[in-house]
């Protein structure tokens, strides 16, 4: 029951208040019931009986108080917790490299951060009811204890035969879910992809057939089978301790008397039963919830070690405010390896010797999956290199300086992130509304109340608001990777002839990926990536 462990760790300070708050209820309620088998026996001649009715109102009203008391620690201590786990994971990732981040992928950590933190939240109340019951039927077996030593004894014995074949239908139960839910990560996996690929499929029946009945339905038919079978199991479960339930009322009703000498006390405990009863039935009912966030807490501990290990393995230092390239970025033998599924080395690229001018624009040119794009996560440090070195002016790049190494730059990917605010920045109106006209988006974009009016835009139009996005950064160092691919030929010319022209005049140093090779000459220089390594670097005339 890691989550009753969790529970209780997390209320540190009010861990004792909460425990005593959880246990009383059950405490009272049997009392309750205790409270009711004499009443039953009362003699009602004698009128209302002063003191039972005292102990009645006040044993509910503290089962009342300390219910709600327990409830509401609760609900405090579990949205704390899910504060603290929502900005630790956020945390976490921030601080992650991106090959490390690739590894653990994007899927696993919104599971965490929207369905794992759920199921924990909704069983949260769950627990305390769950304690309200077991306390209930520890104390009404006690008092059954107190009536009689051998209707004790039964009742151990049921309760332990009864627990011991719960159990073990449980166990199974819970292992079947657990596999439902790993599962489902690859029905979401699936269904993932009717959604992005969403005009893809309405394009092509065959794909929308295949994806559908082959992917969506068959894992949403294995994780319903799971399913189905992990609730027989928990139903299994529930009808044996119904049947020990029975058994132990039948028991108490037709055997037991003949061994109790006192002739009120058997009436006592088969009310004392029977009130057990719906106990039992709520507190099987309750189980499945609290399995489901034993779960959920151990998928996120998972995901909180690796990303622990991969954060301490990427520690990469503060980020300077303003950094400055003076002379240039240099690649001293600068090699990468993909690693593939399964640990085989992928993709190679390197080793690379290069030397990027402060001021200038190189372009990086070569065939589709020549090492471009990774060429550029290893000069702005997204991967670390597996060996050589990148240097920034005179000082090599280091864990201890890559955050701040990479402030230099402003960098549009190919699948680049669209943000709808300039995080981070407060620019000035005039030049956002400038850098808005250049990018021939007046008609379109306008930013106000700090965000962009909208990123409903053709892609071509998205491409260019993130140059904005990019501008509007002011850093040394521009980077875009094939910027230019979704642009219209004016906008295209208006590219290489004017924009970049423009930048290099303004100081800034710009690498780009392009294939445009009628426009090479707006380069200094061309870098030619063939199969990983870096073939030849051209001067341009621009550069010579
Ligand atoms: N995240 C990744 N994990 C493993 N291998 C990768 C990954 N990204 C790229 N690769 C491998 O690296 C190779 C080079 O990819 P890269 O994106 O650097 O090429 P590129 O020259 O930019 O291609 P393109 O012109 O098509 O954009 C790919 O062929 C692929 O095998």
């Amino acid at each position: 029951m890691k989550f009753i462990k969790l529970l209780f760790g997390e209320a540190r300070r009010d861990r004792t208040p909460l425990l005593l708050a959880s246990t009383l209820p059950g405490v009272m309620m049997s009392g309750v019931i205790a409270l009711v088998t004499t009443v039953a026996n009362y003699d009602q001649s004698k009128g209302p009986n002063i003191y039972l009715m005292a102990f009645f109102i006040i044993a509910s009203v503290a089962l009342l108080l300390a219910m709600n008391y327990a409830l509401n620690a609760t609900t405090a201590v579990i949205s704390n917790f899910i504060l603290q786990k929502r900005l630790n994971i956020a945390r976490a990732v921030r601080s992650l490299d991106l090959e490390a981040y690739e590894k653990i992928g994007a899927m696993r950590v919104d599971f965490a951060i929207g369905r794992d933190l759920q199921t924990i939240e909704e069983a949260a109340p769950t627990v305390i009811v769950l304690i309200y019951f077991v306390t209930q039927l520890l104390s009404s077996a006690l008092y059954i204890g107190y009536l009689s030593l051998i209707a004790f004894a039964v009742t151990l014995l049921f309760l332990g035969v009864a627990t011991f074949f719960y159990r073990s239908s449980y166990a199974h139960a819970e292992a079947l879910a657990k596999e439902a839910t790993e599962l489902e990560s690859a029905f979401r996996s699936s269904f993932d992809h009717l959604l992005r690929g969403f005009r893809e499929i309405k394009m092509n029946a065959r794909r929308d057939t295949d994806l559908f009945d082959n992917y969506i339905v068959q894992r949403a038919l294995a994780v319903q089978d799971l399913r189905v079978s992990s609730g027989r199991g928990f139903n299994r479960g529930q009808t044996l301790s119904d049947a020990f339930f029975y058994g132990l009322l039948g028991c108490m009703v037709f055997l037991t008397p003949y061994y109790i000498s006192n002739a009120s006390t058997p009436a006592k405990i088969i009310l004392v039963i029977v009130f057990s009863g719906g106990a039992i039935a709520s507190l099987i009912q309750a189980l499945p919830a609290v399995s489901r966030a034993d779960l959920a807490v151990d998928r996120l501990d998972a995901l909180e070690r690796e990303l622990a290990e991969a954060t301490r393995a990427a520690e990469s230092g503060p980020g300077a405010p303003e950094p400055m390239l003076v002379h240039g970025i240099t690649l001293r033998g600068v090699s990468y390896t993909y690693k593939a599924p399964g640990g085989q080395p992928g993709f190679h690229v390197g080793p690379c010797d290069l030397v990027i001018k402060a001021g200038e624009v190189t372009f990086i040119a070569g065939g589709n999956g020549s090492g471009k794009s990774t060429l550029l996560n290893l000069i702005t440090q997204l991967y670390a290199p597996d060996s050589g070195e990148v240097r920034w002016d005179d000082k090599t790049v280091t864990d201890a300086n890559a955050t701040a190494y990479r402030q230099l730059f402003s960098v549009i990917f190919s699948d680049f992130h669209l943000f709808d605010r300039l995080y981070g920045l407060d620019p000035a109106h005039d030049d956002l509304a400038d850098l808005i006209r250049e990018m021939d988006l007046s008609d379109k974009v306008h930013y106000k109340l700090g965000r962009f009016s909208t990123t409903d835009l053709s892609s071509g139009q998205r491409k260019r608001l993130a140059m904005v996005s990019a501008l509007a950064e002011g850093r040394p160092v521009l980077i875009f990777d094939e910027w230019a691919a979704d642009q219209d030929p004016q906008f295209r010319r208006y590219y290489y002839e004017k924009l970049l022209p423009r930048l290099k005049a303004a100081g800034k140093t710009i690498i780009a990926v392009s294939h445009d090779d009628r426009w090479f000459n707006a380069a200094d220089k061309v870098i030619w990536m063939e199969e990983g390594k870096v073939q030849r670097v051209m001067t341009t005339k621009a550069g010579a």
